[in-house]
């Protein structure tokens, strides 16, 4: 009988895992493997003292890992007939037991499960018993299946006969059968005989590789304790490569940031290189451009050089007609003093042609003003005045018509307008300004007459005319608008102005201004301070044909334009804080503006004394026909009283008569030097377009045609 297992342990395949080769190893050295050597050997022992019992010995170990079975000997003790022996021998012959290796069989008593080589069967493999029948045995088998239980049916008791001829087949069976089992028996002692010697051969094997094996756990261990070495020494290294690497990723990380910062400096750089490359090109052409400049300028000087010693040349040549010259000029000089004094008598003529001029004129010339409509009055209109034309290219006519006839002294055209009697009124003055006409256009007119005060003359401008007129807007205008300053403002303007120019001839003036209120026969002071303002004041004449004098009025020496408009303003100013106290004041009262001009010209001599009135007087319209009444009827009276006293006076003048009542009223007091001889009157009348205001306009008119047509004698120059 062959034992394989032995040889396939040797054969343990080399496992790939370290972990198998272990366990193959220790598999090697299992006590249950030396158990089972021990094991075989103890048959093989048994198996020389005891050949009777080797055959049980070899069955056990034949059977053992496998289910247990019966032996044959047992079997033929136990089996109450040979059917039963045959039976089971078949049953073996026909199962074949399974016996695990020798591994396996280790495996499996340690409850491990044995390692299958890798396409190796893991079915088990067939025992003795199991194998392809032998040739005896199936020669045996032949025999029994041919010496098996008859199958015809039992003998019956009586035929003994035939029961021993059963019996005898059954011995010689028997005895054939006992002597094939013994050559079988013999066959399987020397098979014993041999795998004991294999079995020795194959201990000596196990031995020899139980050394091979402790040699290779030896070399093992020195290998493992080595590779255990080369691994810390490896661990080692790791580490120290790690810290290395450690350290070289933050010297790498150190370096990129070092390279993003050099990056980022380049960039920078870069740009500032191409900033400084454009600042250098623009350089370079701005270089190039003073370049070209230097060569001009170069040129320029050599060309200036070339020149300043011409003008060297020239000079030396001009500071001998300069010489000339000089003789020229002091000759000239002379000249010119001959030619001024020349020119100052010409001046002295000049004014004494002009005074000529204006008494020829007449000393009392009246300029008619109609005002525009306004507002309201423009719409209810349609911007058209109907009942006033001014019929004349000289601008020296006004018409005034009328439907309705009104029995009058003036000239009255009689004529029709649609079916109806019309009456046509016709005025004639020294100038009639229609509603167009500009507070420059009218100034223009009286500047001659302004001028006559710088000369040494009395002027009196007044502004007649009813509520509303336009007188105010005539004398005074808006002092905020350059435009619509009125006579006042722009007298005074031109006054200033001649006085400066008069100073290349000699002249030097000095200018006192006064402002008064007559309001209800009453002089208040325009121009005073608050406490003395409700002061009432008294005309004074020194002495006769003396200047007429107001004690206590303010009199302020200006000497400019711009300090004249400040006193006209703060006159306006006290005018209506006086109106609140007073409904309408400033229409009910006359307010006169004064300025004294004295002259001396320190080339020739001559003085001269003028002095200029101003005048605004109080609205003209009739008691009667404003139904005034009260405080009113009080105002109203004195302003008649007033301005027919101013009336008489000039009638009085213009008939020259001895007499002449300035004292009947306060206004014809103070301005009795202007008013006369000695004087040079100018009268607006002022007229409103309203054709509802016809009787005072008509009223108006007719006063100022009386003053008009008065010829109060030739002004007389005061000195
Ligand atoms: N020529 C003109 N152009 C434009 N507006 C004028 C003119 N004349 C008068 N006015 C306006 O008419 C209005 C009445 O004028 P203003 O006050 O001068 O009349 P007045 O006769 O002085 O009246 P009062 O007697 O009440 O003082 C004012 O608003 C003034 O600005």
């Amino acid at each position: 009988m062959e034992r394989k297992p032995l040889a396939s342990n040797r054969k343990i395949p080399v496992p790939v895992a370290e972990s198998r080769t272990k366990a193959a190893l220790k598999r090697a050295r299992s006590p249950n493997v030396n158990e089972s050597v021990t094991e075989d050997k103890r048959v093989c022992t048994d198996k020389k003292t005891a050949p009777g019992l080797k055959r049980h010995c070899s069955t056990s170990i034949l059977t053992r890992g496998s289910a247990p079975v019966t032996t044959a000997s047992t079997r033929r003790a136990t089996a109450p007939k040979l059917n039963s022996v045959k039976s089971s021998d078949s049953l073996m012959a026909r199962k074949p037991l399974s016996r695990p290796s020798v591994s396996q069989a280790a495996s499996t008593a340690r409850g491990v499960k044995p390692y299958v080589r890798p396409g190796a069967s893991t079915a088990p493999r067939p025992v003795v018993q199991g194998r392809p029948p032998t040739s005896a045995s199936s020669n045996l088998n032949s025999t029994v299946v041919s010496t098996g239980a008859p199958k015809t049916k039992p003998r019956p008791g009586w035929d003994l006969k035939g029961k021993l001829q059963d019996m005898q087949g059954e011995l010689t069976g028997c005895t054939f059968r006992i002597a094939h089992l013994e050559s079988l028996n013999q066959k399987l002692s020397g098979d014993a005989e041999m795998k004991h010697v294999a079995s020795q051969s194959a201990v000596k094997e196990i031995e020899q590789l139980k050394e091979k094996l402790d040699q290779a756990g030896h070399e093992y261990e020195s290998h493992k304790k080595k590779l255990k070495s080369d691994l810390e020494d490896l661990e080692f290294q790791k580490s120290s490569i790690e810290r290395k690497k450690r350290a070289l990723e933050e010297e790498l990380e150190d370096s990129n940031n070092k390279v993003t910062r050099l990056q980022e400096l380049s960039e920078t750089r870069n740009k500032t290189i191409e900033d400084l490359k454009f600042a250098i090109e623009q350089k370079e052409s701005e270089i190039l451009g003073l370049e070209a400049k230097a060569r001009a300028h170069e040129t320029e000087r050599q060309r200036l050089t070339n020149q300043v010693e011409e003008w060297k040349e020239m000079t030396e040549t001009h500071s001998k007609t300069i010489e000339d010259l000089k003789l020229i000029i002091e000759k000239k000089d002379s000249e010119i003093q001959n030619m001024e004094s020349r020119e100052r008598a010409h001046e002295t003529e000049r004014r004494r042609l002009h005074n000529m001029v204006q008494e020829l004129k007449g000393n009392i010339r009246v300029f008619c003003r109609v005002r525009p409509l306004l507002g309201e009055e423009e719409l209810c209109k349609g911007g058209v005045i109907s009942h006033i034309n001014f019929p004349d290219m000289d601008h020296k006519i006004l018409e005034l018509d009328k439907l309705a006839d009104i029995s009058v002294n003036e000239s009255v055209l009689n004529s029709t307008r649609g079916g109806r009697a019309m009456s046509k009124y016709e005025f004639s003055f020294d100038k009639v300004f229609q509603p167009e006409s500009s507070q420059a256009e009218v100034f223009e007119e009286i500047s001659q007459l302004v001028q006559s005060a710088l000369d040494g003359y009395n002027v009196c401008i007044f502004a007649y005319g009813q509520t509303g007129s336009g007188k105010t807007f005539t004398m005074e205008g808006c002092l905020e608008d350059e435009d619509l300053l009125g006579m006042i403002p722009r007298t005074v303007k031109q006054i200033f102005t001649a006085a400066h120019d008069l100073e290349t001839k000699g002249w030097a003036y000095k200018f006192s201004a006064s402002m008064l209120e007559i309001y209800n026969e009453n002089i208040f002071d325009l121009l005073g301070k608050s406490s003395t303002r409700e002061e009432k004041l008294e005309v004074k004449l020194l002495a006769k044909g003396e200047d007429v004098h107001v004690p206590k009025l303010s009199l302020v020496e200006v000497k400019s334009e711009l300090q004249v408009l400040k006193l006209l303003k703060k006159a306006c100013e006290n005018r209506s804080v006086a109106e609140t106290k007073c409904n309408q004041r400033s229409s009910r009262s006359h307010s006169v503006f004064q300025l004294k001009l004295e002259g001396a010209n320190s080339i020739t001599g001559e003085h001269s004394k003028g002095l200029l009135n101003l005048v605004d007087l109080a609205g003209s319209e009739r008691v009667k026909e404003s139904g005034s009444e009260g405080q009113r009827l009080v105002e109203a009276q004195s302003i008649n009283k007033s301005l027919s006293n101013l009336g008489n006076v000039i009638m009085a003048l213009g008939n020259k008569e001895k007499h002449i009542p300035y004292r009947n009223s306060k206004l014809t007091y103070l301005l009795q030097n202007s008013l006369g001889g000695n004087s040079k009157t100018l009268m607006f009348v002022n007229v409103s377009p309203k054709e509802e205001c016809f009787s005072e306009t008509l009223n108006s008119l007719r006063f100022a045609t009386k003053v008009n047509q008065c010829n109060i004698g030739t002004a007389q120059k005061k000195s």
